[in-house]
């Protein structure tokens, strides 16, 4: 088996919504309709269930049939145990997991974040081999009353859940919204012991990036634009950035690989993880996105086992776990030098 599916890995930046893979899609569509593929199903649909190539539109598209498919609890619960699976099948054994609750006909935000902790829970319970957090995100196109909702829920809930929801995520579209009416919902969080990673310099706004700063970012979310004075606060604080290549490169936020920023930061030295993002929107999976950022910049197996275990330290499992994760990784990498 390849280097990247048996390196133990790291994720910190998953949207669940964005992580259901086609097979996951097509189980929870049976679930919902049942096993007839209703004539009039849209193309794109029909092109997922065969696992044919889709267009960026019709990736795009995919949220919409996720956020469908997991409006009830016992899809949603599916759809979540469907991500962990895939994701400890791919070898990782520690993952951040972010998502909106979302109240819907047959659910309430709280029934929502309640069942994704279950499973959360249930799945570290069965030993699996992977350590999964609860990253609550706020969607910054559903406004600040329901980013102050989300952010009482956790609080609310944190004490049911301990240790499961370890920080606060900012997503979602940016565009027609302004990051300072966010800030008491996020600093909110903050003083409930929730730390932040937010989706910051996604887009150019040199000024919200500032103000993101003036908050307090423990993670930054992609990064794509954050240069000059920014990325000069970003060095001195040493605030990690989750990169995340392929969804930028198919969002065209970045123009190609080569190109990606991630370049820039691994020049500097600068504290990177290497994440999906939506690996089931993007096609992809954290194997293949470490094997595109080894093949682009030339990085070598060592690179890659020492960005893990930096990946460890950047995120929000606490000591103990942190010790366990090191000792995996270590273990790898001394299976890798006998075998050199
Ligand atoms: C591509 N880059 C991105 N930028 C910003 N927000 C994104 C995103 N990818 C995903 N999301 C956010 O995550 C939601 C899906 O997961 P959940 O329903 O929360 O589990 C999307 O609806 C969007 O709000
Ligand atoms: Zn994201």
């Amino acid at each position: 088996m390849d280097f990247y599916h048996l390196l133990p890995k790291i994720e910190l930046h998953a949207h669940l919504n964005g992580s259901l893979s086609n097979s996951t899609l097509a189980e929870l569509r049976e679930l919902k309709y049942g096993k007839e593929v209703p004539s009039g199903t849209d193309d794109c649909f029909y092109k997922i269930l065969n696992g044919e190539s889709l267009t960026l539109e019709e990736c795009f598209k995919k949220f919409q049939y996720a956020h469908d498919l997991t409006d009830r609890r016992e899809a949603l619960a599916r759809a979540t145990e469907r991500v962990i699976e895939e994701f400890a099948k791919d070898s990782v054994i520690y993952l951040e997991l972010r998502t909106t609750p979302k109240c819907t006909a047959q659910m309430t935000k709280r029934e929502y974040l309640t069942t994704v902790l279950d499973v959360i829970r249930k799945s570290s319970e069965n030993q699996r081999g992977i350590v999964v957090k609860l990253l609550p995100s706020i969607d910054r196109s559903k406004g600040v009353q329901e980013a102050m909702e989300n952010v009482n829920l956790a609080i609310e809930l944190s004490s049911s859940f301990p240790g499961l929801m370890v920080a606060f995520d900012l997503s979602g579209n940016p565009f027609g919204t302004t990051f300072s009416d966010f800030v008491p919902a996020l600093q909110r969080a903050r003083e409930h012991g929730f730390r932040l990673a937010l989706h910051c310099g996604e887009f150019e706004d040199e000024q919200e990036v500032k103000e993101m700063f003036a908050l307090g970012v423990d993670r930054i979310g992609h990064g794509t634009f954050i240069e000059g004075e920014n990325l000069a606060f970003a060095q001195e604080h040493k605030i990690p950035f989750e990169c995340c290549l392929t969804s930028n490169v198919k969002c065209k936020t970045v123009p190609s690989y080569e190109d990606h920023h991630v370049a820039k930061l691994l020049k500097l030295k600068h504290p990177v993880c290497v994440c999906t993002d939506d690996f089931g929107v993007f096609e992809t999976s954290l194997s293949q996105e470490l094997k595109i950022c080894a093949s682009t910049f030339s990085l070598t197996n060592t690179d890659m086992v020492e960005m893990q275990r930096n990946a460890i330290e950047y995120s929000f499992a606490s000591e103990q776990e942190k010790k366990e994760l090191r000792a995996k990784i270590e273990q790898f990498s001394e299976t890798l030098s006998k075998e050199l």
